[in-house]
């Protein structure tokens, strides 16, 4: 597996903090994967995705891009992140002109792109998630799906390389939840962007992600593909995370019954899977 993203022993504690928000963190980013990073409250995802946009620099280690480090300069630092885009967790930190349209065309306007040129850009990137109706809408009128699908046509609009998602579900329903979830999957399968998703629900990690990276004070402890990390029983609550509950149901299974099938993984799977057997 080739690496986008890699951080070695990289530590990084806040002006503020009394303790390292980063502890000697070494991690890999595999290029085109979807990676779920997951950690309790506190455990430094975010301060991790900070120093991945290179708006924090590590105190010690190293970081590299494409088997590059990390540049010095500002310069260079604005390179990085024209190739990584970020969408926070509160879309209301993220959106901060007055209408999607004025929002997603942010950033291209800053880059010096032409304007016929945004303007096919950004039509593109609502049109995308389906915000073309309220391109023109405040944003203040929208509802927080609607404003969390305007920050991923901001990130996207971008075209980056690599796609950072802090919680991306937080407080959707699951129509909206899904929606997000399939539009995530068609940008990847069709663009092969490289994403990077913290998250507190199992499931959707279970489900989504092809390798997992596990936290805990700030260093990793585990990095693993889904079906062995969702394996271990005691560390996985040792580092706070429980498990999907896909596998649970699919353990109350008899095992006769589910010989020779792979393990669903997702509780939609699953169900697809009881309809034809207990019919
Ligand atoms: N601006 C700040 N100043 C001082 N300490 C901070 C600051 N931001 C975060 N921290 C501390 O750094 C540590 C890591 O926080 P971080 O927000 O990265 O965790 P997280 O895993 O993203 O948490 P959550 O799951 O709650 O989003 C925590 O101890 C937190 O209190």
């Amino acid at each position: 597996m080739n690496d986008i993203i890699a951080c070695e022993g990289i530590s990084y504690t806040y002006p503020a903090g009394r303790k390292p928000a980063l502890d000697r963190l070494t991690v890999r980013i595999p290029q085109g994967k979807k990676t779920a990073l997951l950690g309790r409250n506190g455990s430094g995802k975010s301060t991790f995705f900070l120093q991945l946009l290179g708006l924090l620099r590590p105190d010690r280690g190293t970081m590299r891009f494409r088997g590059q480090l990390y540049p010095e300069t500002r310069r260079g630092l604005r390179g990085i992140r024209e190739q990584i885009g970020l969408v926070f967790q509160d879309p209301e930190q993220q959106l901060i002109l007055n209408t999607p349209y004025e929002d997603v065309s942010y950033g291209l306007r800053n880059a010096g792109v032409p304007e016929p040129e945004i303007r096919d850009r950004v039509r593109e990137a609502l049109h995308a998630m389906g915000m073309t109706e309220a391109a023109d809408t405040p944003i203040h009128a929208l509802s927080l799906g609607q404003k969390k699908r305007v920050a991923l046509s901001g990130a996207m609009v971008m075209r980056p390389s690599v796609l950072l998602l802090d919680e991306p579900t937080a407080y959707l329903d699951r129509a909206t939840e899904r929606a997000l979830l399939d539009e995530l999957a068609r940008i990847h399968d069709e663009e092969g962007v490289t994403m990077v998703m913290a998250t507190h629900d199992m499931n959707l990690a279970y489900e989504w992600a092809d390798h997992c990276i596990v936290v805990q004070d700030g260093h990793c402890v585990m990095e693993d593909a889904p079906e062995r990390l969702f394996d271990l029983g005691e560390s996985l609550r040792d580092w706070g995370l429980s498990r999907p509950a896909v596998l649970d149901l699919w353990g109350a299974i008899p095992p006769r019954m589910r010989l020779g099938h792979p393990t669903p993984r997702s509780l939609t799977e699953l169900e697809g899977w009881l309809r034809d057997h207990l019919e």
